[in-house]
This record gives C-alpha cells, sequence and structure tokens, in this order.
C-alpha cells in the first residue's frame, strides 16, 4: 500500500493538497500524502531551503524509514521520523551541548522558511542523541533532509533543501524485511559474576557513606545470521511498547519509558522513572505490583531520581508541580515507578534565556541514571561498571526551530554495530541503593534486555 501524491504547486513553493488515495501513482512512484515533489523542491532558485506542508492523511510514521540512516522519535504513532542527512555535527568535551545548542541556533536562523503548519517539530528539526557523558563521549546532532511528523489530527512533511520526496520514499512501507533465523548472545564488558561483584562493592560503597544511589549497567552482544534492519526493529519496538517513545538516531535505537525533559514554549513536563519490579502471571502480577509500590527501597531509589531533576530545573523555573507520591508505569516486561513533573520557565533572567539544549544540560545525569550524589556516582559508575555507555542513558530526541522540542533517556536501547551490520550492543542498568540484592539486580538487568530481545526475535 502506498500513498499517493496529487497535487500542483502554488506560489512560495508549498503545494495544494489534495486527498490521498493509496497506491502507486500513474508513473509508478511511490508517494507521499498528497505533496508534489515539484511542490517542494521549486526550480526557482528563490524557494525556501525548508519548506513544511501539510500531508491530508496521517501516515503510519514508522513505515516510511528506508534503511539508512534512519530517524525516529514516535509513540502511539505521533511524533517524528526523519532520513537524509541536510546536516550533521559530531561534539565531545566540555562544554558539548552549549556547543551544540550554539552551532542549532545559527544553522536554524541562517535557514530560509516556508512552514505552512507552525506546531511543534515543523520547520527545521535536529535530532539529537548526546553521550551519557558529553565531555568524554561523541554525541551526535543530525537535520534531517526529509522529516515526516503527526500529532492530533495533524500530520506534515518537511524537506530540507534540493530533495525530491518521491526519491526517498522509494521502499514500499508494507513489506518488513524478515527477522534474523539465528541469534547468537555473548557477555559484554562483564560475566553476570562479575557484574554482580560491581553491584555488591557498590552497595558497599552506600553502606560506608560514600554515597546514596548509583546506576550500573550491563552490556550484552548479539550477533545475527542476516544485517539487522532498523525497519523491522522500531517497528517491533513500538509495537510492543506503545507507552515508550521509539527512537533512532545514527545507529542507537530502542523503546524508552523515561522522558527526560519535554518542552513546548515555556512549559515543561518529564517522567521521571526510577524503581523496578518483574512482571509476573495472574495473581501473582497484582502482587508484584502492590510490592513494588509499597517497597521503601523502591521508593528511596525513586524519590531520589525525582529530586535530583527538580533541583535542577528550579532555577528555571516559576512553577513546578511534583505528585505526592509515584504512579506505576507497566510495561509488557516490567514496573516501574513513576512520577510526572511538570513546570513552566521563567520569562526572564538567564533561566528564561535558556533554550532546551541547556535545560538538558542542567538536568542530565539525573539519578535515574547516574546517581547521588553525581559526582561520586560518575567517579564509582567508571571505577566499578566498566562498560563504555557510549550514548546509552543519554538524552536524545530533536528540537525545533522555535526551541520546542523532547529528550527521553536513551535506555532499553542497542548500538548497531558500525563495521558488522549483523551485531548489536543491547545495555540495561539498574539503580543501586542500600539494600539491593547482586541477584536481583541481576534479574532486573535481564528483564530490561528482554524488550530489545523481543523486537530482535519476533
Ligand atoms: C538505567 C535504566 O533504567 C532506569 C530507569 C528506570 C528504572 C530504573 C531502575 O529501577 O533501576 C533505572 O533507574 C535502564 O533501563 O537501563
Amino acid at each position: 500500500m502506498r500513498l499517493l501524491v496529487q497535487s500542483g504547486p502554488v506560489p512560495g513553493g508549498v503545494c495544494a493538497v489534495s486527498p490521498v488515495r493509496h497506491g502507486a501513482d500513474a508513473t509508478g512512484l511511490p508517494t507521499l500524502g498528497s505533496v508534489t515533489a515539484a511542490a517542494v523542491t521549486s526550480p526557482d532558485a528563490a524557494a525556501p531551503a525548508v519548506v513544511t506542508v501539510a500531508l491530508p492523511d496521517s501516515p503510519d510514521l514508522l513505515r516510511l524509514l528506508p534503511r539508512d540512516g534512519a530517524l525516529s522519535w514516535v509513540r502511539r504513532g505521533e511524533g517524528l521520523v526523519g532520513w537524509g542527512e541536510a546536516d550533521r555535527l559530531e561534539v565531545s568535551g566540555p562544554g558539548a551541548l552549549a556547543e551544540a545548542a550554539a552551532w542549532w541556533a545559527d544553522r536554524s536562523a541562517a535557514l530560509p522558511v516556508d512552514d505552512a503548519v507552525g506546531v511543534p517539530g515543523s520547520g527545521p528539526v535536529v535530532f539529537a542523541s548526546v553521550a551519557f557523558d558529553p565531555a568524554a563521549g561523541t554525541s551526535v546532532f543530525v537535520v534531517p533532509e526529509v522529516v515526516v511528523g503527526r500529532r492530533g489530527g495533524t500530520a506534515w512533511l518537511t524537506t530540507a533543501g534540493d530533495v525530491d520526496p518521491r526519491d526517498v520514499l522509494a521502499g514500499d512501507p508494507t513489506a518488513l524485511p524478515p527477522a534474523p533465523t539465528r541469534l547468537r548472545y555473548a557477555d559484554g564488558a562483564m560475566d553476570p559474576a562479575s557484574w554482580c561483584g560491581a553491584v555488591a562493592a557498590a552497595v558497599r560503597r552506600i553502606g560506608d557513606g560514600d554515597l546514596a544511589k548509583v546506576v550500573l549497567a550491563r552490556d550484552l552482544l548479539v550477533t545475527a545470521d542476516v544485517p539487522l534492519d532498523p525497519r523491522r526493529l522500531l517497528d517491533r519496538l513500538a509495537a510492543r511498547f506503545p507507552d515508550c517513545w521509539t527512537f533512532a538516531v545514527d545507529g542507537l535505537l530502542g523503546a524508552t519509558p523515561e522522558l527526560l525533559l519535554r518542552r513546548t514554549g515555556r512549559r515543561l513536563s518529564a517522567r521521571v522513572l526510577a524503581g523496578t519490579a518483574p512482571r509476573g502471571a495472574g495473581a501473582d502480577d497484582e502482587r508484584l505490583a502492590a510490592a513494588l509500590l509499597a517497597s521503601e527501597k523502591d521508593r528511596a531509589e525513586h524519590v531520589l531520581a525525582v529530586d535530583s531533576l527538580v533541583r535542577a530545573l528550579d532555577p528555571y523555573c516559576t512553577a513546578l508541580s511534583v505528585p505526592e507520591g509515584p504512579a506505576l508505569l507497566t510495561l509488557p516486561n516490567v514496573r516501574h515507578l513513576a512520577t510526572d513533573v511538570t513546570g513552566t520557565q521563567r520569562r526572564s533572567g538567564p533561566g528564561g534565556r535558556a533554550g532546551l539544549l541547556e535545560l538538558v544540560d542542567a538536568v542530565h545525569p539525573t539519578a535515574a541514571v547516574g546517581g547521588t550524589p553525581p559526582d561520586v556516582a560518575t567517579a564509582v559508575i567508571a571505577e566499578l561498571e566498566g562498560v563504555d555507555r557510549g550514548r546509552y542513558a543519554g538524552p536524545v530526541g530533536w528540537l525545533d526551530a522555535r526551541g520546542d522540542g523532547e529528550f527521553g533517556l536513551a535506555l532499553r536501547c542497542a548500538q548497531l554495530g558500525e563495521d558488522d551490520p549483523c551485531t548489536a550492543r543491547l545495555f540495561a542498568g539498574c539503580g543501586i541503593v542500600a539494600g539491593s540484592d547482586p541477584a536481583a539486580e541481576l534479574a532486573e538487568t535481564q528483564s530490561k534486555f528482554a524488550a530489545f530481545q523481543a523486537a530482535l526475535e519476533d
């Protein structure tokens, strides 16, 4: 099934919109909505470099993605997908996010824009995946050539530069590549016993009073018999985890339940998670849910994560609202304690001028992925964990030219192999506090790995 373009260009390079038909057009070219290539890439030299047009129908975003360079931020069928690279920044070192913010401000201000839709995510957009430690790791920012967005009843297409959407939409949206038939797993940085030793060492450090919480992660290597295709993985993740944000940036793919920060105008929101229980069968599942909600250990772990976000965000806000106790977030593989925090950014002063990347820089790493106090936790992670986190547990999402955007934490994810497309590295971590049991934490990483493993195996 394909979406058919049928329209004519109108002045300003923006097309007129006509109803969508499904199927190939008369030329047999795959098409999207009712936007003609001519409408988007005007031969007129003065045509805008970035053009957003409304689409008359709501496409299945993930099914539009090509195999290479897939960019995604999708939840319950809404969000953004993109592909192609109109621009790219790779940045690392102290001040990496400030550098990226300045780069995006320059780039987006310099772009001629014709945005007929004018909603968060229309017009120029950059997808971003930030290293867990932006000073040491490489953060990646990609401005796609093509973005398709969908929210509420609105869908839109944005193209940057001289792009013909008919060329980039050459895939067949009905067909998913087949799943691998064989998968081999191998330990990453540590075998399970050594990792349990690291957890026990962290619990001792907590007992000694060095810190209150630290998040320790594991990695797991997978090798398939065929190249892993991001389209299939994203499709399977989104189908199984509709309450999560299905993301992809530069080969890092996952479905995260945790929203680090969303900015819409001056409104800020976040979903903080910490404290996890496995799912069970029948009455056992209810028992596990009630035990999680009542668990002092998990509530203590959760409070530290919420406090870390609230303390970092407070100087930027006139008002912050934090519900009194956590709620339960139920996913197919695990349950989490969850707190949705909302706030209003100041209108003036340094806090009021901060853009989303500055806010992200201020709040990351929260104690959901780092620990308390943050600097001690960072040192303990470096000493005990042994995993090169790369962009795992870093902020991932998108930002537009108005300063609106959404960043999650890159959890329940895998980095696809750059040198060998049949391989990937999966990540999962756990908050360690006083009273953490290494065997239970190991089981928790296994439940968390299962999210991506199901997508690989399905
Ligand atoms: C660090 C991870 O999860 C965090 C988010 C939710 C719950 C967590 C926990 O209960 O330990 C972690 O803080 C991960 O999934 O890799």
